[in-house]
This record gives C-alpha cells, sequence and structure tokens, in this order.
C-alpha cells in the first residue's frame, strides 16, 4: 500500500509497519507540504488498525535538513512543528526515526520526537539553528537536554555543531547505530517493540537531570558565549531557553523557547545570519565577466599536487591537499627549511588526525630540493616568497617542467596574477589562489582569474578549494583581489583617526563592540607591521626622512599617514618585537597592554604636525572604518571584480571576521540604509576632501537614487550602471 501524491509518502511494509518518507530534495527540509504531509501520513497510520508501529525517514538517505530556511522571511503557512512533534511523541503506537544522512535543526527535533531513533553509522546530527540566528524552538531546547544532560545540550545548542552518529549514541540522542539499512533496521525493531509501554519513551516527561554545580555551570557558559558571540543574541537565547528546561515544567519551558524564538525570528541578526547561509552556497556558482560559468565549465581531474616553497603558507597548503586524499609533492630549495617542513607537516597532520579519530596521512606527501619531482603533477602551487621576480623565476621553471596542462596556482595576497601569467607560455592555464593563514584552518579560498585564465582552470580550483573543505570564491585580479583591497581604506582611516586624536584602544574597542574578535591595531600586531611597511616602501610611499612638515602627512597627491612607517622605523613590528601598537610581556608574547610610550608618541606626533587632537566617539570610528570600507566594495563591484555583493559578505565573514550576525559589510550597508551611508561617506568627504576612499562611488549614488532596492536585486543595478560607464 502506498501514497505518493504528499511530500511525505506513506506505504505499508512488512504487514504492519507505517513507512513515512520524507521527500523533498535535496536535504527534505521541512517546508509547509512536507509539514501538512507528515501531520495526514501520521494520522493515517495511527488510524489503520493493522498498523502496529511507524518508521520516519527520509528519502535519498537523508533523514531532513530541518526547517525550510526560504520560507522564513514569508509568510509562513502550514501545520506548526510544535504541535505535529508533540502529537508523534502522544501516540500510542511507537514511531522509530531512521536516520540516514542528516538530521538536523527541525529534522533532529522531529527525531526526538519520536520514541526510538535509529542512525547509520554514516549519520550526523545537529541543532545548527543558532548558526541561522535562532534557537532550536520545535521542543530541541526542552527535549535534548532532559535526554542528554543539561552541559552536553548546552553545548551543542550554543555551538551548532554537528556530531556523528557514534558520538550521538555515546551522548544518549540514539538508541542503535548501523552499518547496514537504517530503515530496514528501524522497520524490524519497530515491530519487536510493537505494543510495548510507551511511558519511558516521550522525552517531554523526562526530569532534566540538573548538575550539582548548577548556577556555577549557567554562569561559566553564559559568560563564554558572550565573550565569543560579540553581540550576538541567538547564543544568549539558546543559555536561557536551555536553563528554562532545567528549572521549569515542559510546558513552561516550551513557552519561554517560544518567547525567546519570537524575539530571535525577527531580529536582523537572523534574517543576516540566514542571508550569510544561502550567500556561501551562492559564491560555489561563480561567473567570470566572460560570461564563462560553474555549469558550463568542467574542472580537470586533480589526482597529483605539488606545492613550491615550504614557508608557513606553503605547509599549510601541504596540510590542507594531503587532507584531502591527494597525493602531494612538497619541494622545498633549502635542505634545512625542507627538512623544519617535513617535520612541522607532519605533527600538524598527526594532531588533526588525532583530534578527527583518523589515521594521518603522512604517507602521501613526497617531500624534494628538486623541481623536478613535480613533472608529472596535474596542478602546482606555487608558495614562494611574496616577490614578483622570484615568483616570475619559479613560473618560468614551472612551466618548463610541468607536463603539459598542469595547471600553474600562485598563492599570493596581492601581487598581479594576470602579469605572472604573462610570463608564461601558456597564460590559460593560470590563477591565483589566495589562503589565508594557517592555509590549513582558515576556511577562505579567494580563487583569482585574470582576463586569460580558462573557465576550466578557475572551476579547477574552485572544485579543489571545495574538496579542502574551503569556501571558495572566485574574483577578478587588481591590486588586493577583493579582500586586501577593501582593507586599505579601513585601515587607513585608523590610522587618521589617531592623528586626530583617538587611541588604538578606543579604536579597538568600537571595532570589537561591533563584533570583530579584533581591533585593527590588536590585528596589526598580531600579523606584523613590517608586512605593510615592506608593501609601502615598495609602493615608494615611505620617505627617508619623515620627522617634519606637513608634507610628511602628503604622499602622491592624498592624505597619507606615516605612523605605521615611523613604529617600524623603531624595530616595533608587533606581537613579534615585544612592541606594536601595544606592548607585550615579551617578544611572541599574545597579551596587548596598553603603551605610555605610543601614548606620548602620538602626543608628540600631532604637535609636531600641529594637529590638533579632538574627542573622537565610537560612532565616528565605525562610520570612518566601515563605510570606508563598504564604499570599497561598492567600487569592487562596479569594477566587476566580485561578481556580486554576496562575494564580498562571504570573503570578509570567513577571511576577515566580520561578525557573521551582521551579515558581511555589503548586507550591512544594506541594514544602515544605503541613502544613510551614502550621507555619512559625503560628510566625511566634506570634513577630509583630501581622501578619495571617502569619495562616494558612483554605484552606491546610483542605488540610492534607485530606492535602495534589496541586496539581491543589487547585480540587475550594476550590470546596468557597468554597461553605461
Ligand atoms: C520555525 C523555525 C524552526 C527552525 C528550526 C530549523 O530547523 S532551522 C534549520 C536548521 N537546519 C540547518 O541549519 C541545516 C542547513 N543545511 C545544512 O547544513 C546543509 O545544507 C546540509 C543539510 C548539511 C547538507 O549539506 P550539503 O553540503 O550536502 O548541501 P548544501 O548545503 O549545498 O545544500 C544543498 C541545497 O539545499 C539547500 N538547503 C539546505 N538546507 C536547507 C534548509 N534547511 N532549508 C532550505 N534549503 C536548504 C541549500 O541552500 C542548497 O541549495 P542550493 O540552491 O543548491 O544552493
Amino acid at each position: 500500500m502506498c501514497d505518493k501524491g504528499s511530500m511525505a509518502q506513506y506505504t505499508r511494509v512488512s504487514g504492519f509497519v507505517g513507512l513515512i518518507t520524507l521527500q523533498n530534495p535535496p536535504v527534505n527540509a521541512l517546508s509547509a507540504a512536507v509539514r501538512q504531509g507528515i501531520v495526514d501520513m501520521v494520522e493515517r497510520a495511527l488510524s489503520d488498525p493493522i498498523v502496529k508501529s511507524v518508521v520516519i525517514c527520509g528519502q535519498n538517505g537523508n533523514f531532513c535538513g530541518g526547517a525550510d530556511i526560504k520560507e522564513f522571511g514569508t509568510n509562513m503557512s502550514g501545520p506548526p512543528l510544535v504541535p505535529m512533534i508533540d502529537a508523534i511523541e502522544a501516540a500510542n503506537k511507537p514511531v522509530v526515526a531512521a536516520i540516514e544522512g542528516s538530521a538536523l535543526g527541525g529534522g533532529l527535533e522531529l527525531a526526538l520526537g519520536c520514541h526510538y531513533r535509529i542512525a547509520h553509522s554514516k549519520a550526523r546530527l545537529g541543532l545548527p539553528e543558532v548558526t541561522l540566528g535562532l534557537l532550536p524552538a520545535a521542543g530541541g531546547t526542552q527535549r535534548l537536554p532532559r535526554l542528554v544532560g543539561v552541559p552536553a545540550a548546552l553545548n551543542l545548542i550554543t555551538t551548532g555543531r554537528h556530531v556523528t552518529a557514534a558520538q550521538a549514541l555515546q551522548l544518549g540522542i540514539v538508541d542503535q547505530v548501523t552499518d547496514h539499512n537504517a530503515v530496514d533496521v528501524a522497520v524490524t525493531f519497530s515491530l519487536s517493540v510493537a505494543g510495548q509501554s510507551l511511558d519511558a519513551r516521550r522525552i517531554s516527561t523526562y526530569l532534566c537531570p540538573l548538575p550539582s554545580d548548577f548556577d556555577a555551570l549557567f554562569e561559566g557558559v553564559m559568560q563564554k558565549v558572550r565573550q565569543s558571540a560579540r553581540g550576538a543574541i541567538a547564543p544568549v537565547a539558546c543559555v536561557q531557553a536551555v536553563r528554562a528546561a532545567a528549572t521549569l515544567p515542559y510546558t513552561k519551558g516550551m513557552e519561554r523557547e517560544q518567547e525567546l524564538m519570537a524575539t530571535l525570528f525577527t531580529s536582523g541578526q537572523a534574517r543576516a545570519q540566514q542571508y550569510c547561509f544561502f550567500a556561501q552556497r551562492a559564491v560555489g556558482r561563480w561567473r567570470m565577466p566572460s560570461g564563462a560559468r560553474w555549469e558550463t565549465s568542467k574542472p580537470r581531474p586533480v589526482h597529483k599536487a605539488a606545492v613550491i616553497g615550504l614557508g608557513t603558507m606553503g605547509r599549510g597548503i601541504t596540510v590542507a591537499l594531503a587532507q584531502t586524499g591527494l597525493s602531494v609533492v612538497a619541494v622545498e630549495t633549502q635542505e634545512k627549511q625542507l627538512m623544519e617542513a617535513k617535520q612541522a607537516v607532519s605533527g600538524m597532520l598527526e594532531r588533526g588526525a588525532k583530534r578527527h579519530g583518523v589515521v594521518p596521512t603522512l604517507d602521501r606527501i613526497s617531500y624534494s630540493q628538486n623541481i623536478q619531482a613535480i613533472a608529472e603533477v596535474d596542478l602546482v602551487i606555487e608558495a614562494v616568497f611574496e616577490d614578483m621576480a622570484l615568483k616570475t623565476e619559479v613560473f618560468q621553471q614551472l612551466s618548463a617542467v610541468c607536463k603539459p596542462g598542469t595547471l600553474l596556482c600562485t598563492n599570493t595576497s596581492a601581487l598581479d596574477v594576470d602579469k605572472l601569467a604573462s610570463e608564461t607560455p601558456n597564460p590559460e592555464l593560470v590563477v591565483g589562489m589566495h589562503f589565508f593563514a594557517p592555509a590549513h584552518v582558515m576556511k577562505l579560498l579567494e580563487v583569482v582569474y585574470g582576463p586569460r585564465s580558462s573557465p576550466q582552470a578557475v572551476a579547477t580550483a574552485m572544485q579543489l578549494g571545495k574538496k579542502m573543505g574551503k569556501v571558495s570564491v572566485a574574483v577578478g585580479n587588481c591590486r588586493g583581489f577583493v579582500g586586501n583591497r577593501m582593507l586599505m581604506p579601513y585601515l587607513q582611516q585608523a590610522f587618521f583617526l589617531l592623528e586626530e586624536g583617538a587611541t588604538p584602544e578606543l579604536v579597538d574597542q568600537a571595532l570589537e563592540e561591533f563584533g570583530f574578535p579584533m581591533g585593527v591595531f590588536r590585528m596589526s600586531d598580531l600579523s606584523g607591521l613590517d608586512i605593510g611597511w615592506r608593501v609601502r616602501k615598495r609602493d615608494e610611499l615611505v620617505e627617508p626622512d619623515m620627522a617634519s612638515g606637513k608634507s610628511a602627512r602628503i604622499r602622491q597627491g592624498s592624505r597619507y599617514s606615516p605612523l605605521g612607517d615611523l613604529l617600524c622605523e623603531q624595530g616595533r613590528f608587533g606581537q613579534k618585537t615585544g612592541r606594536g601598537w601595544y606592548q607585550y610581556d615579551k617578544p611572541g608574547s599574545r597579551v596587548a597592554r596598553s603603551d605610555p610610550w605610543l601614548h606620548s608618541f602620538l602626543v608628540e606626533y600631532r604637535a609636531r604636525h600641529g594637529l590638533v587632537p579632538r574627542s573622537i566617539d565610537h560612532q565616528e570610528v565605525l562610520e570612518r572604518c566601515l563605510y570606508a570600507l563598504i564604499n570599497e566594495g561598492f567600487r569592487i563591484l562596479e569594477d566587476g571584480i566580485a561578481a556580486g555583493p554576496e562575494d564580498i559578505d562571504v570573503i570578509y565573514v570567513f577571511g576577515y571576521g566580520w561578525p557573521r550576525h551582521r551579515g558581511g559589510p555589503m548586507f550591512y550597508a544594506g541594514m544602515v540604509g544605503l541613502a544613510k551611508v551614502l550621507e555619512r561617506l559625503e560628510h566625511y568627504q566634506q570634513a577630509h576632501p583630501d581622501v578619495p576612499y571617502l569619495q562616494p562611488c558612483s554605484l552606491l549614488r546610483r542605488l540610492v537614487a534607485g530606492g535602495s532596492p534589496p541586496i539581491h536585486r543589487w547585480r540587475e543595478v550594476i550590470k546596468k550602471h557597468q554597461s553605461q560607464l
């Protein structure tokens, strides 16, 4: 017997089992139609006298990816999840969840309403709502602590992390894990428990086990989430909801859960985080200005890759490649450096494998001092020192050594990929792969194409990024690509603010309260002030004698702050030298402390240049640093370097610490209001006419003139704007 009409299919199997299969590919999200289907099919199974037990599963080996996130911004219709799940739990026939693939969010909450849960060994479970700015409001915050205890529930709900089936079994979330077909196992199991009392199987009736250190536990977790969430409201609400589970009867706890969810559901933070979810997926559907796109560009197979240069970046890239299962040839010409790198790479792989409970992939890597060793690889990632002449030389060697068709990638954060490509006989095979340090940890990868890069080369680099677990964004070639190009006006404004009266502490505090993990000055101290100094020297911005006179603050016709250069001249390179914008106990130490020397230095500097310090508030810091950065984002869109605002936002959220609950710079601009951003840029530009970065971009003006359309409509405006430039 079978009903195939609805988005939850009903079949009677093994004579007496009602099998309900969710059918909403690709992840069987709980759309209104699916929820209606479940309600109808459960009712049907329970009212059928022949049916002794019920199994709920998902089509195509995937249980359920949770509520349909696409419905959130709409007028939600259809049966709500809470009464649907309550009705399943209240059923008088055993209902078993057969979990294959994922059981996430509402999917896991549905399973928690069932009387038993059987998972396939490869399944993954979790309550990731917090990552969408929400909490598990279909009873998840009330049932999970009752089932697994408060500490484990707090951990899962406030982080949103997924667990494996084995971990879920250990925690008590599932009753059985199988390597066989989970649906078949669940069907057999459901018959074996048919007729037995279900009193002890309804989680909502359990007493929540209370930890002895109850208050200390909640205080500790609350402090931790407030520190790490930096202004995000969902993790805090998650803690409050779990606390309700531990202190209130189930129905009262549910009321609290719903109340907290109501605040989150309509919040700007939830909108921002859900935008991030879809933006992260949208960047995979890349396209180039030539019209080449992800759907029509087939990647080349890559079985064997090489990394050239085993400094910090090269080592991280080698680890990331080996962890995907590729054979890697790691080349370093200096013997000592090669030996050190081998040891470091092995250590990183061993630690990673230990964390994941797997065998390290050391034997996938062969090390060599000889570049001839890469003759047979399919793809090379060059990661030598950031110097154009050196990279050009390496690329010429690569072209001579590699088999025809080998893809040549350069790991660079700023150099001209097109210029490098032009030095090779096959520029179509060249792309940039801008990794972020540490390369085996950071999620972001900018794949940089030049005008001559082939779509196939881009497709191959994008696919390799995905295999490495990266969020890869295809961007055009320009100075600093997307991320670093936008960082320039941000840094510049921070320097100017110091000249005008701010301190590093004030600027950093404003940015950290906004949600960045580190303010701009603490971040500069961490990455090293000498890096920017080297670039400024190369750009001939650093003057040999900067001691006096107004001219020292003008370079190439624009306002310039030599503050960073002056610090470097004093050997203050940041954490590594124990002194930078802050002071540290010793070189390499990470705890930044205010430095009276720096404050006196700023006072003397301002006096020398006739600058009268004024009081600067957090709002000005945010407006000047962030709007200047956003303005450059609009220029990047205008220039076609990024295909859409989502690309920029994903780069900033995954690579630059932009707080996810604020969606990314371009989304944030939309939230603030494009007209407001424009008005403030105009205001600051009038006050600082010698700062070109504050000159509002014409695309921003056009969007405002067009009534500030929502972000998903910007691409249409950009296209029109570009065609008229
Ligand atoms: C009333 C409020 C109740 C809230 C409770 C909730 O349930 S909130 C939702 C909680 N669930 C999640 O957060 C899970 C989100 N999904 C994922 O983490 C992953 O998609 C996955 C399920 C682990 C599968 O990963 P995989 O890499 O295999 O695929 P993709 O991520 O690329 O997804 C494929 C397409 O499916 C879309 N999608 C995924 N989940 C949902 C969802 N819950 N709702 C709507 N759409 C979803 C995703 O956008 C992809 O679509 P494309 O069009 O192909 O980009």
